[in-house]
């Protein structure tokens, strides 16, 4: 499959470094920044372009990494030399309606992926715009299966839904993870070792909570002796409203999707 990347950032390296590893694809990567170019060259041996190429593979794969600010002017420029690719569209928020409107063509797949793709951990959520066949379907699930697991959603709006979870939520989990290494920093540990011992206890957290048939809340409680520890930090979390600050900061991401979609269709 002939797979051309649109922007190569943080996301299309993330995806570009998991199909590298897993072989077989051509890809080339469209990127404005000459730095970038050389760096994805060098480090995935994929071609990179300064334009887009005047044609693709009718069995062609295009996948839109540019910002969602961007998005306008890239399909504007990709319509005339598109031919018969399907588009994939990676960016946050813009609406398959709008894409079609300036790709002149209904051929599109949103995806909403993660960066942990990079290392082939990756989550991602697909919608296919109506009359997208199944072997364009296909197409799409086996580029993101590449980078880890895939979920297809019935509705659009379930993208701005897994933004909110998955899209966004490695962020979520690095806030967390600084969190612990500062208090570790402050409880008297070297950088070094603060960072390896959290995430050697997210490592492990995750994998009991994957392998438990227990609710993660009575993992939580197994590890809060009545009167100890733990529980001192969970009170003053839970009197701090950090689960709720959590939940809130989840709504608003999800509140973002839907708005940028709105803000940024309109022409
Ligand atoms: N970073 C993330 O965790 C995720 C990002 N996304 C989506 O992925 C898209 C890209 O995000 P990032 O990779 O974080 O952004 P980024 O800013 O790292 O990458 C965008 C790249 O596109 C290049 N670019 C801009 N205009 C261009 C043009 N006309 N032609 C060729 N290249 C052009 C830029 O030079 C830049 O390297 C966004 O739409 C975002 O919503 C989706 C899921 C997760
Ligand atoms: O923050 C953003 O807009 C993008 C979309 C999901 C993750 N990063």
């Amino acid at each position: 499959m002939q797979i051309t990347f649109i922007g190569g950032g943080n996301m299309a390296t993330a995806i570009i470094g998991g199909l590298v590893a897993g072989g077989e694809h051509h890809i080339r990567v469209v990127e404005l920044h000459e730095e970038k170019r050389a760096q994805l060259q060098q480090q995935f041996g994929v071609e990179a372009l300064a334009t887009l190429p005047a044609q693709f593979a009718a069995d062609g794969v295009v996948v839109l990494a540019v910002k969602p600010q961007a998005l306008r002017e890239v399909c504007l420029a990709l319509a005339p030399v598109l031919g018969n690719a399907l588009v994939v569209s990676i960016a946050a928020g813009i609406r398959c309606e709008a894409l079609a409107r300036w790709l002149g063509s209904e051929r599109i797949v949103r995806v909403m992926p993660n960066t942990p793709a990079m290392v082939g951990k990756g989550v991602s959520g697909l919608y296919a715009a109506a009359n997208v066949g199944d072997a364009e379907r296909a197409a799409a699930t086996s580029i993101m299966q590449a980078v880890g697991t895939t979920t297809w959603l019935a509705a659009e709006s379930g993208i701005d839904d897994i933004t909110s979870v998955s899209g966004s939520g490695p962020a979520y989990v690095f806030y967390f993870i600084e969190s612990m290494i500062e208090g570790a920093v402050q409880a008297g540990f070297a950088e070094d070792e603060a960072r390896r011992l959290v995430l050697a206890t997210f490592d492990g957290a995750v994998e009991l909570a994957r392998q438990s048939p227990l609710p993660v809340a009575t993992l939580r409680q197994n590890v809060m002796s009545k009167g100890g520890t733990t529980e001192r930090a969970i009170f003053r979390f839970e009197a701090e409203g950090v689960k709720q600050a959590i939940i809130a900061g989840a709504m608003d991401c999800r509140a973002r999707s839907v708005e940028m979609g709105i803000e940024l269709s309109k022409d």
